[in-house]
């Protein structure tokens, strides 16, 4: 199979996206995550730009032992210069100079003409290679030259010294079409271009990046730059993970091969988002959050029965530990069932039903079920399933910052009685309460109170835990709801019904033994 070189720019050209600026140390940490995922070649700045630059490279070259490393260098002595002493304790060093080809780029920015630029470009590569075993060059904007002076200028580079010739996509303009058609139109009219590898450099301004670096595989380029996470200057460049586990998921497609240790991926794409604090969307293909959750129903039930049929890439493959099913008001009772199971709750059918109803009633309310909601439910189904002699039926607090706190409260007895009863507090949970003992008509003192957010977020779900004494009964009760007051309320209630059944409890006790 024909082995494609991955060669990596998250050192420059990821480096090039506004507001990313990575000190030695970590670019280093870097360079030896992008060695250990395998990369054949790491680009590691540009070091005639800047004195800190060019310290990176060095010590980069220095350090990397199993990838080439290299520099980017202008068509320019003082540029070439800098990067071979940067370079040149590397294990293998490595050359990357580049001069905009496009009539734009001629025009307004070399201010040269089409021969001035070809003998720019001639005399760089010839004076690289004095010192360089390998030179890259790079027809900067490539793909908005004329074709006949890219195959004109590439075949004087080749003739120079240049053994990689880059075809870049600079500023992302082109189509996978479009793209593959400038490598074939190459092959075709270049002479000696057998004797080099033709590499592809995509950006992303169209959203093509991926689909153009795949397309120049298909087309005959040996090697893919690009970076991890697809970070680069303005939309990024092509981001290597995607090309790298698409050229093996479809290997029976592209039928190449890379050096690419796909299971140091997930790892790779940390660290770059860490260090560089470019934050990768949850819906990134191949590392996103999201890229192996399933959340609706009928995908859940599908993944239960065979992984297949909704995931073409395993998590395991790219370095992610497993799936996840993800349950939210798309979520199905399949899911939700083995969800609870393997939060080591086993219920009966008619307790996993209530409960699935009282899921989805949340889901619609919280925008992401944790396991802790999950587990709140759980445990809020066990309290709806204790005997009580009174439940909340309704609740309404009044609250301002310079009036007094009142609650109404209406409660139901065992017998479908409704009590309604209105207070007035200190705060809005000494309101509830003050009402609470008025519809009770039995005196219960508050002895704690405490209060916890369930799971993380502004939507969390409050606990309540309380301990009251009621006629000398000391008793503690918890209640959960969306809302504070709610679960308040229902943790003083849920602490009341406890302590009037064991008082009931203790009394026929009494009876049974007179
Ligand atoms: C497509 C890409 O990603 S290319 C890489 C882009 N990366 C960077 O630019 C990051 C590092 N760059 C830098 O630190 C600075 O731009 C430097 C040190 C390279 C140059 O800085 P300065 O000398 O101040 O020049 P400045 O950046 O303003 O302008 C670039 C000059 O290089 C020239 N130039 C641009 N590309 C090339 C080239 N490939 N070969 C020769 N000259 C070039 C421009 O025409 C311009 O020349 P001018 O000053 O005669 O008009
Ligand atoms: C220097 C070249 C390869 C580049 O980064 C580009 O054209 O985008």
């Amino acid at each position: 199979m024909r082995k494609i070189n991955f060669f990596d720019t998250t050192l420059r050209d990821g480096e090039q996206s506004a507001g990313v600026n990575l000190n030695l140390k970590e670019k280093l940490e870097i360079a030896k995550q992008l060695e250990r995922v395998g990369m054949d070649i790491i680009e590691a700045g540009f070091p005639a730009s800047s004195p800190g630059d060019f310290r990176s490279v060095q010590e980069i070259a220095r350090t990397i032992k199993n990838s080439s490393v290299t520099g980017l260098a202008r068509s320019v002595k003082g540029d070439i210069d800098a990067a071979w002493e940067a370079l040149k304790d590397g294990a293998e060093p490595r050359l990357h100079t580049f001069i905009a080809t496009s009539p734009v780029h001629r025009e307004y920015k070399l201010k040269m003409t089409k021969e001035q630029v070809i003998e720019r470009a001639v005399e760089s590569v010839k004076y690289a290679a004095k010192f360089f075993p390998i030179i890259q060059w790079s027809a900067e904007d490539a793909c908005r030259t004329e074709l006949d002076f890219l195959a004109e200028i590439v075949e004087k580079v080749i003739e120079a010294g240049a053994k990689v010739i880059n075809i870049p996509d600079t500023v992302g303009y082109i189509t996978p079409i479009e793209y593959g058609k400038i490598f074939e139109y190459l092959k075709q009219n270049v002479k000696n271009i057998d004797q080099v590898i033709l590499s592809a450099h995509c950006h992303d301004d169209l959203g093509m990046a991926v689909a153009n670096a795949l397309s120049a595989v298909e087309h005959g380029a040996g090697q893919i730059e690009g970076t991890i996470n697809g970070i680069g200057e303005r939309a990024g460049n092509s981001a290597l993970e995607e090309v790298a586990v698409a050229l093996y998921i479809r290997k029976d497609y592209y039928k190449v091969e890379t050096n690419i240790r796909l299971n140091e991926i997930k790892r790779t794409s940390d660290l770059v988002s860490k260090l560089t604090g470019m934050i990768v969307p949850p819906n990134k293909a191949i590392v996103g959050k999201n890229a192996f959750a399933h959340e609706s129903g009928i995908h859940q039930d599908g993944v239960l029965k065979e992984k297949t049929t909704y995931e073409i890439i395993s998590p395991e493959l790219v370095g992610v530990q497993s799936n996840s099913l993800v349950l939210g008001k798309h979520s199905g009772r399949h899911a939700f069932r083995v969800k609870l199971k393997e939060l080591g709750f086993t219920m009966d059918e008619e307790a996993t039903n209530r409960l699935f109803t009282a899921f989805k009633e949340l889901s619609e309310k919280k925008k992401e079920l944790t396991e802790d909601d999950l587990v709140a439910l759980v445990l809020e189904e066990q309290l709806t399933g204790e005997e009580g002699t009174y439940e909340l039926a309704a609740l309404q607090v009044t609250y301002g910052t310079t009036g007094v706190p009142s609650a109404t409260v209406t409660l139901k007895t065992k017998e479908n009685e409704e009590i309604q009863e209105a207070a007035t507090g200190n705060g809005s949970v000494e309101a509830i309460y003050n009402t609470l003992e008025r519809c009770l008509k039995q005196s219960v003192t508050l002895l704690d109170y405490r209060i916890q957010s369930n799971s993380g977020g502004r939507d969390a779900l409050a606990q309540v835990y309380v301990k009251v004494n009621v006629d000398g009964i000391e008793m503690g009760g918890r209640g959960i709801a969306q809302d504070v007051l709610e679960a308040s309320a229902k943790a003083y209630l849920n602490a009341v019904n406890r302590a009037i059944l064991l008082k009931h409890t203790a009394k026929e006790k009494h009876q049974a033994t007179v």
